[in-house]
């Protein structure tokens, strides 16, 4: 779960661009397991003409900012912290001219509206005191459907696929919800799948009505604790929590969202593939909405799906991807 650590001098605006208009952007990325800067550089040839992206400093703190939902002033500091960093990058005379957002993801989905709510009024005060532009709505947290439909634009787009009929499905595996998402082709997929997972929307002059599913409680690290059926007040009492999934003789403990939970194997010395590819079946039987199309269709994976796969060596490590 380590993040990249950020190179600032090859992210910086090249040179060549300097004769142009230089427009700055920064997103806050407000995931369950930490909370990312994307302060991104464009430059523009002419007005009115489509901003071209040169460069993005990336950074990251963990825990996700839902890991505050009791110290709200706390989770704003982290955000502060990072925010530094981007008055350090854009250059002050372009403070007041640029956008500033954070979308928050599944740990906000999960959390019970007033502590979500908190959060995001002392994020609010972050941004306004700030120098730098606060639109309308800069701070919110993203649905299912939004996460989902943006994460296949940027695939898409940046393999080229955006026109025609070639584009690819997305799974995105985060930390405590996962989406899946892809241009039905056939018309029974469309027949068969409940409107709520539907979305249209225009980009670039064309419609697009894609399926969109998003799980929540279904992350990598929220499905982890459904199949230990844990839960943080029976974490908080230091009970172990087991699974057949474990060796026997298996005891640790393992952080998530400023909880400890400690966890180990069954003492009937049971373990093994079965009784544990039971234990997760559980968690998923009946949730999942599965369409025939899906399976002669291409599809990207990444997040955990990457983090995942390059830890199992399955993958080698992408060193020259964007984070
Ligand atoms: O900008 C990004 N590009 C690629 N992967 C990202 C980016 N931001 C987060 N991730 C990946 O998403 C996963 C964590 O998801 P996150 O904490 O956002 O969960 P959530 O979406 O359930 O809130 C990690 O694998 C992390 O590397």
């Amino acid at each position: 779960d380590t993040d990249p650590a950020p190179d600032l001098r090859s992210v910086l605006p090249s040179e060549v661009n300097s004769k142009y208009n230089t427009i700055y952007g920064i997103v806050f990325d407000a995931g369950s397991t930490g909370t990312r800067i994307h302060i991104y550089t464009f430059h523009q040839r002419a007005a009115g003409s489509p901003l071209e992206l040169d460069g993005e400093i990336f950074e990251s703190v963990k825990p996700g900012l839902s890991a505050y939902a009791n110290q709200p002033e706390k989770g704003a500091d982290a955000v502060l912290s990072l925010l530094q960093l981007a008055q350090d990058a854009v250059p002050s005379s372009h403070w007041q001219k640029t956008p500033l957002i954070l979308k928050a993801t599944a740990g906000f989905r999960l959390l019970p509206v007033h502590q979500a709510e908190g959060l995001l009024s002392e994020v609010r005060k972050v941004f306004n005191s700030s120098p730098f532009l606060v639109p309308e709505n800069s701070v919110t947290i993203l649905d299912g459907t939004d996460e989902g439909i943006l994460a296949w634009i940027t695939v898409n787009f940046l393999t080229g696929r955006l026109h025609g009929d070639h584009s690819v499905g997305t799974l995105d595996l985060g930390g405590a919800s996962t989406q899946i998402t892809f241009l039905p082709l056939n018309k029974a997929t469309l027949d068969e799948t409940p409107q709520e997972s539907l979305a249209s929307f225009e980009l670039f002059n064309s419609t697009y009505r894609l399926y969109t599913r998003s799980y929540l409680g279904l992350g990598l690290k929220e499905a982890r604790l459904a199949v230990l059926e844990a839960s943080v007040s029976v974490a908080q009492q230091e009970q172990t929590f087991r699974s057949h999934c474990f060796p026997p003789a298996l005891n640790g403990s393992w952080v998530f969202s400023g909880v400890t939970y400690r966890y180990g194997g069954h003492s009937d010395g049971l373990t093994g593939f079965h009784l544990c590819y039971s234990e997760v079946q559980r968690i998923v039987v009946g949730k999942l909405h599965q369409v025939e199309e899906i399976r002669h269709s291409p599809f990207y994976a990444f997040s955990y799906y990457y983090d995942r796969a390059v830890d199992s060596s399955l993958i080698g490590e992408c060193h020259v991807c964007a984070a």
